[in-house]
């Protein structure tokens, strides 16, 4: 029998809206369902969140959908109210959070792609191998393990284990428990960076070979993309690996969510819908009354103050794994007595030339890539400034340009100076790139890799460089923050931190914390096997004009509890998050006055007591790729105050119909 039916469809648009449609064909849809429709004169997909009997649109204006997806199973309700959650709490329409969480080839008008990844996905997977041996547990991680599968229902825990001490051997054991005692249970395990999904799916498809284990992050193809999007939303996948965005991937049978890395800034989206993976992560799990485990050698603040508070259980990891190694020895080399050459200090080389000697490995670590972070006329002060942002040019010395790190700029190298003339330009500072090539002079017959961003911009190249390492076909690695963390290297040493000191005195009140992160994290790359016989001493070193400063005191002595202790007592003093709550809004304009007046104008609006407005300022990077841009800081010692003021203002921001760009962030990791 036909029936009418009125479907609320959202669409993957930037109104605030359900749209009404028709259904008049036979079986009627389900909630969850995704629908083919002409929205204005396009064909568009849509989600079906809603069905009602009548709409307030009037029968002859109502258009009707034209197919429904039948052929993909419905998102759960658990899914949509994730989605819905995630658009309320970040401030933006539904269908601009639902839609563009699932594969496009989910949401064209034909279905060929989608089909035929559906046909791929049916074909049964032979069973590869014996699974690989689980080592026996020590205490410590028996205990964390217990903690996790013993767990009823939502159950936050920080694993708080230095770096090294097993963190991933937790979470295989405890995935092994909670797959076993149920058939269709799935988990979530997410990691910060792409780069370290190749490692770990090695890791989870070698222990349970008979799995099938979905990854997802934003470096796949389309077909790809949608073929395991499919295993994690048909629930054929039990494991699921990815990077942030696979916090909204559809789990019909989610059980447990684990986030390793959980201080990494990469889990804050930072454009479009500005989420937080690890907040929503929380969210989840609570929503569906399951544990999830947060894990870090060096905690955020936020998860660290939840521990102290009690919300959150901490299961302590305070040891490496290995029972014989050890947590590599801290060196603060003052660059004021051991004055670098070509960026490296006598005493680097020589522990260097020591790890060469022994066929052991080091690694270099600086974060910053190109060769030098900006070239410049000696004659007349010039320097290789982008004329579309606030920012140098960075020479790329190999590739012949300078490029902007913002917009992306290029440019040629300029033989001579382009205002005075002068024909002596030359690179100020140092990158990955000059080190590499200083190393190379300094060690003719090493063999030395770079692995940065620039290094590895073809598809699967990270993963080939990090093999080679592994392999043993590497005696010095150079790298940026893609090095720095999760990689288990074996024969690695020594590590040495060029330059960091220009965090240390940033307006960033995060600088310091994220500082301290990445040193432990990098440092946490030494010694992780056992001391060989005659083998060195593990060790790192960091160069520092200020190694008096109590950040490097605290990294000295491996001390994250000392060092989150003075920070949370700064930023309670200082009122600075965790102890108050952030949004901030953001506008662009051709000319910054323009951006200041309309937030200005945004300030000026109905702000209701508890909610504390500051004064728009420019931001950090004025200008970007031609746009100058200003911030207004909103806060509230309320979390629900705040969301309430943020929703209705945002009515009223609308109205003002500004024709700049803005944009709104809450909890902004980056002020
Ligand atoms: N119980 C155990 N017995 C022996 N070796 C173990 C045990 N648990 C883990 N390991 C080994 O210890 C090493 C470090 O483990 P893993 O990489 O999981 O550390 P992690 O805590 O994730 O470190 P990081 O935070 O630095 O990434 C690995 O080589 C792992 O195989
Ligand atoms: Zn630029």
């Amino acid at each position: 029998m036909q029936s009418e039916k009125i479907l609320q469809i959202v669409l993957d648009t930037p109104l605030e809206r359900v749209f009404d449609y028709l259904w008049t064909g036979e079986e009627t849809p389900q909630v969850g369902q995704f629908a083919l429709l002409t929205f204005g004169r396009r064909e568009m997909v849509g989600l079906i969140v809603a069905m009602k009997q009548n709409s307030d649109i009037p029968r002859d204006k109502l258009k009707s959908v034209l197919t429904v997806r039948q052929q993909l199973s419905p998102v759960s309700s658990e899914w949509i109210a994730l989605c819905s959650f995630a658009a309320d709490y970040y401030q933006r329409p539904l269908g601009e959070v639902a839609l563009p969480a699932i594969p496009k080839n989910c949401r064209t008008s034909k279905t060929t792609a989608l089909d035929k990844a559906l046909k791929k996905l049916s074909l049964s997977l032979e069973v590869k191998g014996e699974p690989s041996e689980s080592p026996q547990l020590n205490a410590a991680q028996q205990n964390a393990v217990q903690h996790i599968v013993d767990a009823k229902g939502y159950a936050p825990s920080l694993l708080y284990g230095v770096t090294g001490s097993g963190k991933t051997e937790v979470y295989l054991q405890a995935a092994a428990q909670v797959l076993a005692r149920d058939a269709s249970a799935q988990i979530l395990i997410l990691v910060p960076e792409i780069n370290l999904t190749p490692q770990l799916q090695g890791h989870f498809q070698a222990r349970f070979p008979e799995l099938t284990v979905a990854v997802l992050h934003s470096g796949m193809a389309e077909g790809e993309r949608t073929l395991h999007w499919l295993a994690a939303h048909t629930g054929k996948a039990r494991l699921i690996l990815g990077t942030r965005l696979a916090i909204l991937a559809s789990l019909p049978a989610l059980k447990l969510i684990i986030i390793d890395e959980e201080h990494d800034p990469s889990y804050k989206q930072q454009e479009g819908l500005r989420y937080s993976a690890r907040d929503l992560a929380i969210w989840r799990a609570r929503q569906l009354n399951i544990p999830v485990v947060l894990g870090s050698a060096t905690p955020s603040l936020e998860t660290w103050q939840h521990t102290i508070s009690g919300r959150y259980v901490k299961l302590s990891l305070p040891d490496r794994a290995v029972a014989a190694a050890v947590l590599p020895k801290m060196r603060l080399i003052d660059i004021a007595k051991d004055r670098p050459q070509e960026g490296l200090t006598a005493s680097l080389i020589s522990a260097l030339k020591q790890r060469l000697d022994k066929g052991e490995q080091s690694l270099l670590y600086l974060n910053r890539r190109g060769y030098a972070p900006v070239i410049a006329c000696d004659a007349c002060g010039w320097m290789s400034n982008c004329t579309r942002c606030s920012a140098f040019l960075v020479l790329h010395k190999q590739e012949h340009k300078l490029r902007c790190h913002h917009c992306s700029f290029e440019l040629r190298i300029p033989k001579s100076c382009p205002t005075c003339g002068n024909s002596d330009i030359q690179p100020l500072g140092r990158g990955t790139q000059r080190i590499e090539e200083n190393l190379q002079k300094f060690f003719p017959d090493a063999k030395i890799r770079r692995i940065d961003a620039d290094s590895t911009r073809l598809k699967g190249s990270a993963q080939a460089a990090f093999e080679t390492v592994h392999r043993g076909e590497v005696d010095i690695l150079i790298g940026t923050q893609m090095v720095a963390k999760g990689h288990d290297f074996k024969n690695l040493t020594l590590v040495g931190v060029i330059n960091p000191d220009n965090a240390l005195f940033s307006q960033d009140y995060r600088a310091g914390e994220r500082l301290f992160a990445q040193l432990m994290q990098v440092s946490g790359r030494a010694g992780r096997a056992a001391q060989k016989e005659g083998g060195s001493v593990s060790e790192v070193l960091v160069q520092t004009r200020y190694p008096q400063h109590p950040l490097y005191h605290a990294l000295k002595t491996h001390d994250y509890p000392r060092f989150a202790k003075e920070c949370l007592a700064e930023r309670q003093q200082a009122g600075l998050p965790p102890f108050i709550f952030q949004a901030l809004l953001r506008a662009e304009a051709k000319e910054l006055q323009i951006a200041i007046a309309f937030l200005r104008q945004a300030a000026e609006l109905n702000v209701p007591e508890g909610i504390i407005m500051h004064d728009p300022i420019p931001m950090s990077l004025m200008k970007m790729a031609n746009s100058e841009r200003a911030q207004l800081l909103i806060e509230s010692h309320s979390r629900p105050a705040l969301q309430a003021f943020l929703k209705e203002w945002l009515l009223q921001l609308r109205t003002l119909k500004p024709r700049i760009t803005w944009s709104l962030e809450v909890d902004p990791v980056d002020i």
